[in-house]
């Protein structure tokens, strides 16, 4: 027994065979009600829906055969797939190809083979629907037809499933591109950071939860200072940078609960919730640290610092966005007006 002859194109082929995606999938009733009426048609204990891979045949269903696989070169599929049409063996030990097959020579003693081929539209064959017995006979012309209807069947049920496959990729693909977009819709181009909309919106529900939950959250608000002369000086690039590099410092002095966002310009909000006034000045303490000990820009005669204005607001579940907003405006211009790095508490 040697090897089974190589199909012609078979790089080709295989390339088909995988791009259905069918091999290794589990059993499907689908696919086992056509061994099942092609069994019992042909009125043979055995029958399989079987694909030769590169090395192996691999069954997506199969009755009475109980395996789902066998090597390549015990395959009588193998040499079905090699010509047109129905591919009948009447008797295995008769024909010098299979006599010496372990499978017909020991167990499971297969005598009889019947192959309807799977064979794409564009004319690749993938494997066989067959039908096998553990005696020698042969199949009425009308069994042979039959067989090979079942066979375009498995087919078309394989086209539908490449189509299910594709379909299910083009929805997680609109799905992530839905997730992008909701997400790019949200975020602050420049920082990362979330952007005034998103921000609102996370301040709206904040209000609801405290609203239904009692307690109080805070509200901070940075401006820097003196930022326009930072473009003016070291130009908008310069003034980018430094708005990411005060972006990324909040990140890092806040905590993962709080919601930081851009408001606009040089506006930041941080947004802490369940915290209290005490808590949130502590907060900004450590953001005027950060800045004082993080110098911006490149060698030191262009290096410059950052300082920012805080203003922060308390607030519970009864006003809305807009009042709160307000008050840490108001908050912030204080501030402003007490000179460059301080912070004020409404
Ligand atoms: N580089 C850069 N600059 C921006 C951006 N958005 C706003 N600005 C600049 O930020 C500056 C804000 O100016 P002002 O509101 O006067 O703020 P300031 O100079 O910090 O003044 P004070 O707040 O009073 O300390 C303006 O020069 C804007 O052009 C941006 O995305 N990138």
């Amino acid at each position: 027994m040697s090897r089974p002859p190589t199909p012609e194109n078979e790089f080709a082929r295989l390339a088909v065979l995988h791009r259905f995606g069918i091999l290794d999938t589990p059993r499907e009733a689908a696919f086992d009600a056509l061994t099942r009426i092609a069994a019992h048609i042909c009125e043979v204990p055995i029958a399989v829906i079987n694909f030769i891979d590169r090395d192996r045949q691999w069954f997506k269903s199969e009755i009475g055969l109980g395996t789902r696989e066998t090597p390549l070169d015990v395959s009588i599929c193998a040499h079905a797939i090699l010509q047109p049409g129905l591919f009948v063996v009447p008797d295995t030990l008769e024909d010098p190809r299979f006599a010496n097959n372990p499978l017909v020579a020991g167990e499971p003693g297969l005598r009889f083979y019947a192959g309807a081929l799977l064979e794409t539209d564009d004319g690749y064959p993938l494997g066989t629907l067959c039908v096998l017995d553990h005696e020698p006979r042969t199949l009425t012309p009308e069994q042979g037809e039959i067989l090979e209807a079942l066979a375009a069947q498995v087919m078309l049920l394989l086209s539908l499933y490449e189509h299910n496959a594709k379909q299910a990729e083009m929805l997680a693909e609109l799905d992530r591109a839905r997730h992008e977009m909701a997400l790019l819709a949200a975020t602050d181009s420049l920082t990362g950071l979330a952007n005034r909309r998103a921000f609102t919106e996370r301040l709206d529900q904040e209000i609801a939860r405290l609203a239904r939950s009692g307690g109080a959250s805070c509200l901070l608000m940075a401006d820097l200072d003196d930022f326009k002369p930072i473009n003016d000086h070291h130009g908008h690039q310069a003034g980018d940078h430094a708005l990411t590099v005060f972006a990324s410092l909040c990140t890092g002095v806040f905590r993962e609960s709080d919601y930081i966002a851009r408001w606009g310009g040089d506006e930041f909000m941080v947004l802490l919730p369940d915290t209290d006034k005490q808590a949130a000045m502590t907060g900004a303490e450590r953001l005027h640290t950060a800045l004082a000990s993080t110098p911006i820009g490149g060698d030191a005669q262009d290096s410059f610092s950052l300082g920012a204005s805080i203003g922060i607001v308390e607030f519970d579940g009864s006003p809305d966005a807009d009042t709160v907003l307000q008050a840490v405006d108001e908050t912030l211009y204080a501030a402003k007006n007490d000179g460059p790095g301080r912070t004020a508490v409404g």
